[in-house]
């Protein structure tokens, strides 16, 4: 009798890069970003692969079971939470999203990310003229994939009232890279700013996460691997 594949290893094991960055401003993780496809030859799309699946993977951790609502920008920290929903529903669970603008006006890998859900059948709803509070997809637990590293404080548009919905529902909530309204550099939080149980935070803590009561904000802080070779994480850990 052929032994069933055992795909997964225990939970516990999920493998870790043997070097730990120490926290940095958003400037200077979005150079290991630049540095690990120009000097490292990865395609930006390997890199948002990696933190989408690195970020579920915690996810089955951190939060097994309930549905995922996951809040999904017009740039890259969105197109996380595209590759996100789709590691999330091969695992079984049941995942919506809320895009803030539709996939014809993504680009870059957020659109590769984006079409790729599409096609796997992922729901993809589309903020519409309705306040927030009224039409936010109803779930266990909601994903930040709205703002990262690119950010521009303060929040503007329709941002303001998406996350104002999000932290006034009583479920658990989970950043992705920065809660959205906080600066990754200074830890400021601007009114509103999204309220996470838990930040998961790509390649390298933010040195805003050190300020005073910036836990409110992000939570316990959980890194997660982009792939970057070891050989570029050196570079950036002296
Ligand atoms: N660095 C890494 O190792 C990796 C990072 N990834 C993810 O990419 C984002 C950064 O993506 P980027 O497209 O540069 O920026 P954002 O997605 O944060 O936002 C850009 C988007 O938002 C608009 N915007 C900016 N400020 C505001 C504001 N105050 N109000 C409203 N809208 C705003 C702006 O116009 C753009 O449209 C990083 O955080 C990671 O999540 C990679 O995916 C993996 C590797
Ligand atoms: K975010």
């Amino acid at each position: 009798m052929v032994e069933e594949a055992n795909f997964c290893p225990s939970k516990e094991a999920i493998m870790k890069p043997i070097l730990q960055l120490p926290p940095m401003t958003c400037q200077r993780v979005r150079e290991i970003d630049r540095m690990a496809m120009d000097q490292f030859q990865m395609p930006g799309i390997v890199l948002m692969e990696n933190a989408g699946r690195g970020a579920a993977e915690c996810m089955d951790q951190i939060a097994p079971e309930g549905s995922v609502l996951i809040l999904c920008g017009k740039g890259n920290n969105g197109g996380d939470g595209f590759a996100i929903a789709r590691h999330l529903q091969l695992a079984g669970r049941e995942v919506t999203i809320l895009a803030m603008a539709p996939t014809d006006e993504l680009q870059g890998d957020a659109l590769i990310q984006a079409n790729i859900t599409k096609a796997a059948g992922i729901e993809i709803q589309v903020l519409g003229e309705a306040p927030a509070k009224e039409c936010l997809p109803i779930a266990d637990i909601i994903v930040d994939g709205l703002l990262g590293t690119g950010a521009k404080p303060p929040l503007r548009g329709r941002y303001v009232d998406v996350v104002e919905a999000a932290n006034a529902s009583s479920v658990r909530r989970i950043a992705l890279d920065i809660p959205t309204g906080m600066s990754g550099d200074t830890g400021e939080t601007g009114e509103p700013t999204f309220q996470a149980d838990h930040t998961l935070t790509f390649a390298a803590p933010k040195i805003g996460f050190a300020k005073r009561d910036a836990d409110r904000f992000t939570g316990e802080v959980h890194v997660i691997s982009i792939g970057a070779p070891l050989a570029l994480l050196r570079q950036f850990s002296v």
